[in-house]
């Protein structure tokens, strides 16, 4: 088993702290707290060892898509994902049926994040209700049985769930994700889960209402 550093330096409080400011006063989701989200939590994933590379390399590769839409001349645009939404779709940005030209569109690449944090809602709901002998490997992969797995190719759910078995004890994954006591990881989870919750709702209407759920 490997042995899990802590990373003194880094506590799953910024994930909550940083989807805090994910939501605008009028509920639209800031893209680049929404990103720096997702780096906190792809730096916890990295520390808990390379067998989840292959994970931590496509959400990169999936932020980096979002930073570069952020960084290019119609970057105002890709404010939130709600301007982010009628700019694509206004002006014909999105490969509706088929890829094609708009392999990376924002809207393709935040519904893949978007699956990505339905996994994570219902994992961290998982540890929060967790009692001491639960498996994190069982509780992570009832959360991507119920989510990700869905649209994911039979090698990707096979190599995803070989992972899994290579996260450490709650207790031990309690400790890297250096919040504190176990006590205090549960009620961290208390405030983070609703939180993640309510972007990952006002995401998941806004493309039911567009039409985006299964952009190819
Ligand atoms: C801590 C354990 C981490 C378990 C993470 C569970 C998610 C497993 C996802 C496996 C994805 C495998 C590689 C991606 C395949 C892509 O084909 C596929 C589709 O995209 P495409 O249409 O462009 O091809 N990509 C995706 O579905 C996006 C996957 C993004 C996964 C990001 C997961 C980062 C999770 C960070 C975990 C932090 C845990 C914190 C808990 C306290």
């Amino acid at each position: 088993m490997a042995d899990f550093e802590v990373d003194e330096k880094f506590s799953l409080k910024e994930v909550l702290i940083t989807f805090q400011s994910c939501l605008s006063d009028n509920e639209e989701v800031l893209v680049d707290s929404y990103v720096a989200g997702w780096r906190v939590l792809v730096r916890f994933m990295n520390s808990l060892g390379t067998i989840f590379s292959f994970i931590s390399k496509d959400a990169v590769n999936k932020m980096q898509i979002m930073v570069n839409h952020r960084n290019g001349e119609n970057g105002d645009k890709y404010l939130t994902i709600q301007s982010m939404v009628q700019y694509e779709l206004n002006n014909n940005l999105v490969d509706l049926k088929k890829r094609g030209d708009y392999s990376e569109s924002g809207c393709r690449t935040i519904l893949r994040l978007q699956r990505a944090l339905l996994w994570l809602k219902l994992f961290l709901e998982k540890l929060r209700t967790s009692s001491e002998d639960d498996k994190t490997s069982i509780m992570c992969t009832e959360a991507y049985n119920d989510s990700l797995a869905q649209h994911h190719s039979w090698v990707i759910r096979k190599a995803a769930t070989m992972a899994f078995y290579a996260l450490p004890a709650r207790a031990t994954f309690f400790e890297v994700m250096n919040v504190g006591t176990q006590e205090q990881v549960v009620s961290m989870l208390e405030e983070a889960v609703p939180l993640i919750s309510k972007v990952h709702e006002i995401t998941e209407n806004l493309y039911s209402q567009s039409n985006l759920l299964e952009l190819p």
